[in-house]
């Protein structure tokens, strides 16, 4: 197993004194390259904030995060933060965040563009990178001429950008009916299993479950189930 991530004994408590609220406590956990990890539990129940630890948007307020076997500082700063998100880390989200008056390699390409992508090659990576999501013939279509699922497999082919060793997608297809979710499942499994990218998805869709190879159950802001189910569609 190679390990990308790990935390131990992770708490986040947000506010102070009497209005503190604890959202995450004694969060132990390894997540692995080359697998798509659920991450269930009712509303309230800390999986976003556990997502935003993971990805480096929310500092952990006790225990210990390391990325790639480096620990992260106590005091990492927000420049700091943001360095390592954007070196190793893609976010896919439920609404898509496309820009509307973007083509779709357009969209992609900004995100090569953040990466410092020279110019001359953002095309043809943008291109090979929604060829991968299975949208070659779409990559000169604007958001509002493709489905959900289209919108959101650019959204992934964007998040792929600058080659991250870790996805965290939150609620990726909420906003998806019927087959169209399951596609987009599917995609972000074999993206894990395919390129070995470390895939951590966030849902609370009955289509996203038959995808994971391991799911964790959280509930009050702590971890109660790590589990391999055997029916992975892999
Ligand atoms: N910035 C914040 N300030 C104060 N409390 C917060 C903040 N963000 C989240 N919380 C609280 O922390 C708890 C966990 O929130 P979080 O968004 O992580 O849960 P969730 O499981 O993702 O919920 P949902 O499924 O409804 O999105 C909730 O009780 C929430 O109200």
């Amino acid at each position: 197993m190679n390990r990308v991530l790990t935390l131990a004994d992770v708490g986040v408590t947000y506010g102070r004194g009497a209005t503190a609220f604890a959202a995450l406590q004694g969060i132990n956990l390894d997540i692995a390259s080359g697998e798509m990890t659920l991450l269930l539990g009712p509303s309230g129940s800390g999986k976003t904030s556990l997502l935003q630890v993971m990805g480096c948007l929310l500092r952990a307020s006790c225990g210990s995060v390391q990325l790639f076997g480096q620990a992260l500082a106590r005091d990492v700063g927000a420049e700091a933060m943001a360095a390592l998100r954007l070196a190793h880390i893609g976010f896919v989200f439920q609404h898509y965040n496309l820009f509307p008056t973007l083509k779709a390699w357009e969209n992609v390409a900004v995100a090569l563009d953040i990466k410092q992508v020279p110019r001359a090659q953002q095309r043809e990576q943008a291109l090979a990178l929604l060829a991968r999501l299975g949208l070659a013939d779409r990559a000169g279509h604007y958001p509002s001429e493709l489905s959900g699922g289209q919108k959101q497999r650019v959204a992934i082919a964007r998040a792929l950008a600058g080659a991250p060793r870790i996805l965290l997608a939150d609620e990726p297809t909420a906003a998806l009916d019927g087959k169209t979710g399951q596609g987009v499942a599917a995609a972000l499994h074999e993206l894990a299993h395919r390129e070995g990218v470390a895939v951590v998805v966030v849902s609370h869709d009955p289509r996203v479950e038959p995808f994971g190879d391991r799911v964790l159950h959280l509930e009050d802001g702590r971890l109660v189930d790590d589990s391999r189910p055997s029916r992975s569609s892999a």
